[in-house]
């Protein structure tokens, strides 16, 4: 055979199917972060439990006793983690069981009719993906709708760009709102049913001031008798013509305002003749100046959920005393009565979510704005990658009680990490780039490879990526000086390269004496060594391209910011973004792209209706990313989602 024929031979046995038919079926070895053959992960997995094993013996002795005290004390015990490989769950499960299957039960009637609540006053957070996930699954598991209300009856914190974005999440996360509503609608309904009020002796016009207000509650400490001003003793035509008077502007803001005529005597503080009214002389974005008075959550809610004949008026546990009040007022004006029920609210530990601090981290350019990756805002997550499907998954898997739940973002990374491990393709890309030069691949050199997407799914195909004699290793790949329990490569030594025709053993390498770094590795093939023990990733000159790499870890350094030595914010993690501005990826990224979303699922199923969040992708054996939304066609940046395994930074 000629050169040239040995050539195209090799090409296209390269071309057609992995080039060595006994190379190993490489799997991830989480701890060191190499990619190895089976047999080996289960000698090192083995060395690793008879260790494991050994600590745990000296553990328990010591631990015996703290354990048998906390359980006294009712602590429950730590949970194990699930494991990445574990099925996925019944993402309708939360529907189908407890306390939500218990509010169906209470009042089984059809159709259901829901409503997700937020006032358009900041940008939504992981909580209230929960609240989202309630809200719009229990009407679509039921067969029912969901309306998106915004409630603004606060014209002084509310803002038009909160209103789309808050609108774009909930499309995003994969609902689509029954209809979108504004209480503001109802400004006029809601009037006239205070007038109502009035009417029945419900509802009278107070003058007091809130120390005067403090006192009839009980004062201090609650514990003087409560009692009504004399306002309350008011006949209605004198409550009708001062609740007008507020109307046309004859009174100033805290002059005057609307009090619900409930029980003082009540054992319930939602029953102490709540405010249903104030005057506000401020324009609301809607009905403009048309109003100088604005009705109030707790007489706006109920009356809005009642028109909209909402049947399962679901909101978090904090309005658990407000539900009494709620009931009142719809059974007073004898409108249609929702039924509402409270569960608890999802919190993440380490991080922070009120609007006042997000907003100081803005204002402080700690973070690069509102959708800063390392934030917890919906949008910000986004950003990330984070799928929307992994977000409901979340959500299910904690489960929906009465309880608030404080969850730690490494939990909440598990489920992303193993909803992303069964549903993005995988990719080769080198953080940190150093040229290996294979002295005798001159045969290879621009050989396309085939190389599959994933090796578990094979729906998602494969795609060619060139072989060249030149190629890019991670700098953390590579060791100066070889030692005994060191896999990878290192002068003398042999490593797996990917899909790649042979193993490579590094002969020499050249350094930058004034930086002290590696700048070209020398190497050869080694055809003898069938199996390495350690794959590497790599990248060809060919067709890959230069990429910015953010990788992002928590932005605070404790798990309770709020209560760091200096406050909040001496506890920002300095290591919170780490860019890798030279990475490269290899030329398969083109074609994720373009297949983008991945997956196919939860909100962004239309093709090419995801933003650039959803081209996602795994990078063998460095981290899950997703395409920023700062990527120009010149210039490709990403963000790391998640790492592959929880804690362990690769080295
Ligand atoms: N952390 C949370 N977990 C679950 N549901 C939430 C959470 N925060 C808010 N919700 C729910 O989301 C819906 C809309 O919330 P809205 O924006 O009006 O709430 P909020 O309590 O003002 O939120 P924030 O936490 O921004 O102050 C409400 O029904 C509320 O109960
Ligand atoms: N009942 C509810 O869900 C409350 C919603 C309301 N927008 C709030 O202040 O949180």
């Amino acid at each position: 055979m000629t050169d040239a024929v040995v050539d195209a031979a090799a090409k296209m046995q390269l071309a057609d199917a992995p080039v060595d038919p006994n190379a190993p079926k490489l799997v991830l070895d989480e701890e060191t972060g190499e990619m190895v053959s089976k047999g080996e992960l289960k000698k090192r997995l083995a060395k690793r439990a008879k260790k494991a094993i050994k600590e745990k013996n000296k553990d328990d002795k010591k631990n015996v006793a703290a354990t048998t005290a906390a359980a006294q004390d009712g602590a429950t015990p730590k949970k194990q983690t699930p494991k990445p490989e574990e099925a996925p769950i019944d993402t309708q499960a939360m529907f189908k069981q407890g306390f939500l299957n218990d509010v169906y039960n209470e009042r089984p009637v059809k159709p259901v009719f829901t409503r997700f609540p937020p006032e358009p006053n900041g940008f939504l957070h992981i909580g209230h993906a929960k609240a989202i996930a309630i809200n719009f699954g229990f009407a679509k598991y039921h067969g029912g709708n969901c309306y998106l209300r915004f409630d603004d009856t606060n014209p002084e914190a509310e803002e038009e760009i909160y209103f789309t974005a808050i609108e774009d999440t909930v499309r995003w996360l994969g609902f689509t709102p029954y209809k979108i509503t504004y209480s503001s609608d109802n400004f006029q309904k809601l009037y006239d049913l205070a007038e109502k009020l009035i009417g029945l002796d419900k509802a009278y016009v107070c003058h007091c001031n809130d120390d005067e207000i403090k006192l009839q509650r009980g004062g201090e400490k609650g514990s003087s008798p409560r009692f009504r001003c004399k306002h309350a003793e008011q006949s209605v035509e004198e409550n009708l013509q001062k609740f007008r008077d507020m109307r046309d502007g004859k009174y100033k803001p805290r002059e005057a305002f609307l009090r619900m005529k409930q029980d003082i005597t009540d054992g319930n503080p939602q029953m102490w003749d709540l405010a249903a009214y104030r005057v506000l002389d401020k324009p609301h974005h809607r009905t403009g100046s048309q109003w100088k008075i604005y009705p109030t959550y707790d007489f706006t809610h109920c009356l809005c959920d009642s028109f909209e004949g909402i049947t399962h008026s679901l909101c978090t546990t904090e309005f658990v005393l407000s539900r009494v009040s709620y009931e009142w007022l719809n059974k007073s004006l004898e409108v249609y009565e929702p039924m509402q029920r409270e569960y608890g609210r999802l919190s993440l530990s380490g991080t922070v979510l009120s609007k006042r601090k997000l907003k100081e981290l803005v204002d402080r350019k700690i973070v690069r704005g509102w959708d800063d990756p390392r934030l917890y805002t919906l949008i910000a997550v986004r950003r990330r990658g984070v799928p929307p499907g992994a977000i409901l998954e979340f959500v299910n898997e904690l489960g929906v009680t009465t309880s608030n739940s404080i969850i730690q973002i490494v939990r909440f990374e598990q489920t992303i990490r193993r909803y992303l491990e069964r549903t993005v393709p995988r990719l080769m890309l080198v953080l940190d780039p150093v040229p290996v030069v294979i002295e005798d691949a001159d045969e290879f050199d621009g050989s396309e490879l085939t190389v599959p997407f994933s090796s578990k799914n094979a729906a998602m195909g494969d795609h060619k990526i060139k072989f060249t004699k030149t190629v890019y290793i991670d700098r953390s790949d590579f060791r100066e000086v070889d030692s005994k329990d060191y896999f990878r490569l290192a002068p003398g030594k042999t490593v797996g390269l990917l899909q790649a025709p042979f193993p490579i053993k590094a002969t020499s390498f050249t350094k930058d004496e004034t930086t002290g770094k590696v700048t070209e590795i020398r190497a050869v093939f080694d055809r003898e060594t069938k199996k390495p023990k350690t794959f590497i990733q790599w990248v060809g000159t060919d067709g890959s391209r230069k990429c910015e790499v953010r990788v992002y870890n928590q932005l605070f350094k404790s798990e309770n910011p709020a209560a760091a030595e200096g406050g909040w914010l001496s506890d920002i993690n300095p290591e919170s973004e780490v860019v890798y501005p030279d990475a490269l990826i290899e030329s398969g990224f083109d074609e994720v792209k373009r297949r983008a979303p991945w997956p196919e699922a939860a909100g962004e199923s239309e093709l090419g209706k995801g933003g650039p969040e959803s081209v996602r992708f795994q990078a063998m054996r460095v981290a899950y990313f997703a395409l920023d939304k700062e990527s120009t066609d010149d210039k490709i940046v990403l963000n790391r989602i998640v790492s592959l395994k929880e804690d362990k930074e690769k080295n």
